[in-house]
């Protein structure tokens, strides 16, 4: 590895406690009709609160930040204190925004100080396993700034012009390399100094946390993500969630 490409020196010192901020606040257009998407059943119980218990599964990890739909704070703190949480994590629950830049940004405006590494982590992705989480988190103790959680892509990606009219044929403008691209997950791990100073500068659409560091001219890492960490994006999204959530179940005999 040269010089330039070793990540710069992360504040985060390996004894740092861990936050995370869970964005909960989106629709869910594109699953479909209903409630708020983090608040809809997955094997029983809200997306949300599977969510939640992935991210409190980590010793690590001693205070999560809810950002709830704009008008749900209260269901959201409601519906945590009716779900078994681990005594040794705290809670906050704060009302989100128009956009997931918009609801991270206020979610890391709720951190109390004490938390210097700080996972973002999407209530759309309710069964990142634990080991997952701890990965992320020990390459943020290690020194990385920023750390994705990231898989081998199974299809081959083309660049189009996209078609002014939905349904229109685009035309294929490239072809990038599969082997060098990764499909990104959460929790994504930042030293949160670093986090902070992204929402505070990058301006303009970006669909990750990231990507905001990146645009900072910081490096960011990837380790490997997990299958199962998966947004529920789509319907059939949902389906491939309650098959893997009762295979759980299954195996751990109950
Ligand atoms: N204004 C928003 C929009 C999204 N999110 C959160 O960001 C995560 C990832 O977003 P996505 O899966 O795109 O969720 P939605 O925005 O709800 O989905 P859609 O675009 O289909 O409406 C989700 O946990 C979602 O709740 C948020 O906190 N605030
Ligand atoms: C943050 C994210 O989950 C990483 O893959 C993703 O970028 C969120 O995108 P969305 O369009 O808001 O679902």
């Amino acid at each position: 590895m040269s010089d330039d490409s070793r990540p710069s020196p992360s504040a985060a010192p390996a004894t740092a406690r861990t936050a995370v901020v869970i964005p909960a606040a989106g629709r869910g257009v594109r699953l479909g009709p209903g409630a708020p998407k983090a608040l809809r059943a997955l094997g029983g119980t809200p997306m949300l609160i599977h969510a939640v218990r992935a991210m409190a599964a980590s010793r690590a990890v001693s205070l999560v930040v809810v950002v709830a739909p704009p008008d749900g704070a209260a269901e959201v703190k409601s519906l945590l204190d009716a779900h078994a949480l681990p005594e040794r994590t705290d809670f906050l629950v704060v009302p989100g925004g128009q956009s997931r830049q918009e609801s991270v940004k206020l979610g890391l405006d709720a951190l109390p100080q004490g938390h210097d590494i700080v996972l973002v982590h999407d209530a759309a992705r309710p069964l990142v396993p634990v080991d997952t989480v701890d990965a992320v988190i020990e390459a943020v103790r290690d020194g990385a700034p920023a750390v994705v959680p990231a898989l081998p892509l199974a299809d081959t990606v083309k660049q189009v012009e996209p078609a002014r009219t939905p349904g229109e044929p685009e035309p294929v403008v490239a072809t990038p390399e599969r082997a060098r691209l990764r499909a990104v997950q959460t929790p994504q791990g930042f030293d949160r100094a670093t986090l902070v100073r992204a929402h505070e500068t990058v301006t303009g659409d970006v669909t990750d946390d990231a990507g905001m560091v990146e645009q900072l001219g910081l490096t960011v890492v990837a380790v490997p993500g997990h299958e199962e960490a998966f947004k529920v994006t789509r319907p059939l999204d949902l389906v491939l969630a309650e098959a893997v959530l009762a295979r759980r179940r299954l195996n751990d005999g109950f």
